[in-house]
């Protein structure tokens, strides 16, 4: 099975945790219709996306939000990538996204990794820190399809963490994000075709659709990008699904004709402190083809 359809889906997100649940839910149904067969939806799908809000729109997992997820990968019979929510876990509240089979059982769930604290005076300051703690494990999880990786917003501009799922076999990287009015013109499309062309893997994104009243402006533009770095599906800033076509014969291709994974010098890549414990750098650099 090379080939395969992937939606991403760009919804508005709105106060009402059940609303934006149900549109969740009625999105997925509809790009299965479309004949999707890996959904993904937005980062903070459920709630608003501020810091104010995580602990508001907190939930377990499972829990209500992502039941509905179960719920809705069953009755259509496709593996849902689900964006994120705010996940309370104890005291702690983490950005999480939650991974569904066809049979509705959850089968991976990421934690983002890296918190988005940025500070761009006049344009955008914000500390997720303030309200969220951080994961600590990457996420990949295998479908009959392809190997897929997931990161959520902020961290797809760590290039390490790409390239640790690309070495690991993940021919599909998929970020639920929810870049804003200042990064998202100047980064968002460049660090996806990066991630893409780098590490020679398709690349997807979802966004909430943008709502100018809204304390965070999502920028919006949910994409896929190929192994060559060419974007070849992406919408506006308004609701949509993403579609995109996926053909892992064409990446193979690509990695035969730029054959990087061979020609990649990982014996100077390693500080030595790293290349002394030979565990660490397996694990960084082992190649899976
Ligand atoms: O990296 C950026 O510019 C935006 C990141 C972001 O919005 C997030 O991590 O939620």
């Amino acid at each position: 099975m090379s080939k395969f359809k992937l939606a991403m889906i760009q919804m508005a997100v709105g106060m009402s945790k059940t609303d934006n649940v149900a549109k969740a839910v009625k999105f997925i149904s509809e790009a299965s219709s479309a004949g999707a067969n890996i959904i993904t939806l937005p980062e903070c799908f459920n709630s608003p996306y501020g810091t104010k809000f995580f602990p508001e729109y907190a939930e377990p997992i499972p829990g209500p939000s992502t039941q509905a997820l179960s719920e809705a990968a069953k009755k259509n019979n496709v593996y849902v990538v689900g964006g994120s929510i705010p996940e309370k876990d104890g005291d702690k509240v983490y950005n999480t996204c939650a991974i569904y089979n066809p049979s509705g059982e959850l089968i991976a769930k990421h934690r983002k990794v890296h918190l988005f604290d940025i500070d761009v005076p006049g344009k955008i300051t914000f500390k997720e820190s303030e309200t969220l703690s951080p994961g600590d494990q990457f996420t990949m999880f295998k479908t009959p399809f392809c190997t897929v990786g997931v990161g959520i917003c902020y961290d797809i501009r760590f290039a390490e963490m790409a390239q640790i799922y690309a070495n690991k076999g993940c021919q599909l990287i998929v970020y639920p994000g929810a870049f804003n009015m200042t990064t998202g013109p100047k980064h968002w499309a460049t660090l996806q075709r990066g991630r893409a062309l780098d590490n020679q893997v398709y690349v997807g994104t979802a966004s909430p659709a943008r709502d100018t009243e809204a304390g965070y402006i999502a920028w919006g533009q949910s994409m896929v990008v190929d192994p060559w770095g060419d974007v070849i599906s992406e919408t506006d800033e308004k609701e949509s699904i993403v579609y995109a076509d996926i053909d892992l014969g064409k990446l193979e291709e690509m990695r035969k004709m730029i054959p990087l994974r061979q020609q990649k010098r990982h014996d100077l890549y390693v500080p030595p402190s790293l290349n002394e414990n030979k565990e660490r750098r397996g694990d960084l650099y082992e190649i899976n083809p």
